[in-house]
């Protein structure tokens, strides 16, 4: 399918530090990465290797010190601040570990609020096709304090959806779930990609969850240093067992 070889989003050579003289630490040491349309990527890497950094680069929530960084053909670091608002509203889409959702609204108005704040409509055939296929069709009138830690992550997933975002970005999605719940969760980033063409960029230290990945990403003090397709649990384990670094990997 030829679309699915495009970018969706782009680095280019990027590098990130933070702080300054003794103090500086290089998060991102030349990164160039291409995010093909459609795909779910895992980025894996021991902890400080800089796999937050590159996706918050990634998704415009954190500045880049050289290089380029693109969503689809948007070069994020030329956006001033209202690009950048309007981009992070309306074209990515974000899956956070802690879920991220409002307490006070329904799990309905948690999944069509970016929307909202956009002033844009909701697509009811495609809100009810999210819905369905994250299986929350009898709890749209429930409030998060009601629902599982599963099926509130469910509701970000909508959220994360429901805009037809260019890029889904999902940092530890798994991270507080136990493994039946987060299987649920990862099998419907996996569905989304595959059947609705969803860009997804996953951040995780679980070999399982990033089984699921078309590709994964390794990343070792700020740089990519491995890639693998297709992969298994095994080989995502045991390329994590050769890279530098003393992470403890988790298997769900
Ligand atoms: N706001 C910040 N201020 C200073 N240093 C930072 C900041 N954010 C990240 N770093 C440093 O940049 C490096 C990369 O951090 P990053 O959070 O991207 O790694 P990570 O691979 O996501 O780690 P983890 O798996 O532990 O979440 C680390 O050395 C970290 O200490």
């Amino acid at each position: 399918m030829a679309g699915k070889s495009e970018a969706a989003a782009r680095a280019v050579d990027v590098w990130k530090s933070y702080g300054t003289g003794e103090a500086a630490v290089t998060a991102l040491g030349g990164v160039s990465v291409e995010l093909d349309r459609g795909r779910f990527t895992a980025i894996m890497g021991p902890s400080g290797s800089g796999k937050s950094t590159l996706m918050h680069c990634l998704a415009g929530l954190d500045t880049i010190d050289s290089g380029d960084v693109w969503i689809g053909d948007t070069k994020v670091n030329g956006l001033r601040d209202k690009g950048l608002t309007e981009l992070r509203r309306d074209r990515v889409g974000f899956i956070f570990q802690q879920f991220n959702l409002l307490p006070t609204l329904t799990a309905e108005e948690n999944i069509t609020l970016p929307l909202a704040i956009g002033g844009r409509k909701v697509d009811r055939a495609w809100f009810d096709l999210v819905v369905e296929t994250v299986g929350l069709r009898d709890r749209l009138s429930h409030r998060p304090t009601q629902l599982s830690g599963g099926q509130q992550q469910r509701v970000a997933c909508a959220r994360a959806l429901v805009s037809r975002p260019q890029v889904v970005f999902a940092d530890e999605p798994t991270g507080n779930l136990d493994s039946r719940s987060g299987a649920e969760v990862l099998g419907f980033l996996r569905r989304s990609s595959t059947e609705f063409d969803q860009t997804i960029v996953m951040v995780t230290h679980d070999a399982v969850a990033a089984s699921y990945a078309d590709r994964v990403i390794f990343l070792a003090d700020g740089r990519i240093v491995r890639e693998l397709h297709h992969p298994t649990a095994d080989a995502v384990l045991e390329t994590m067992k050769n890279l530098d670094g003393d992470e403890e990997l988790v298997v769900a």
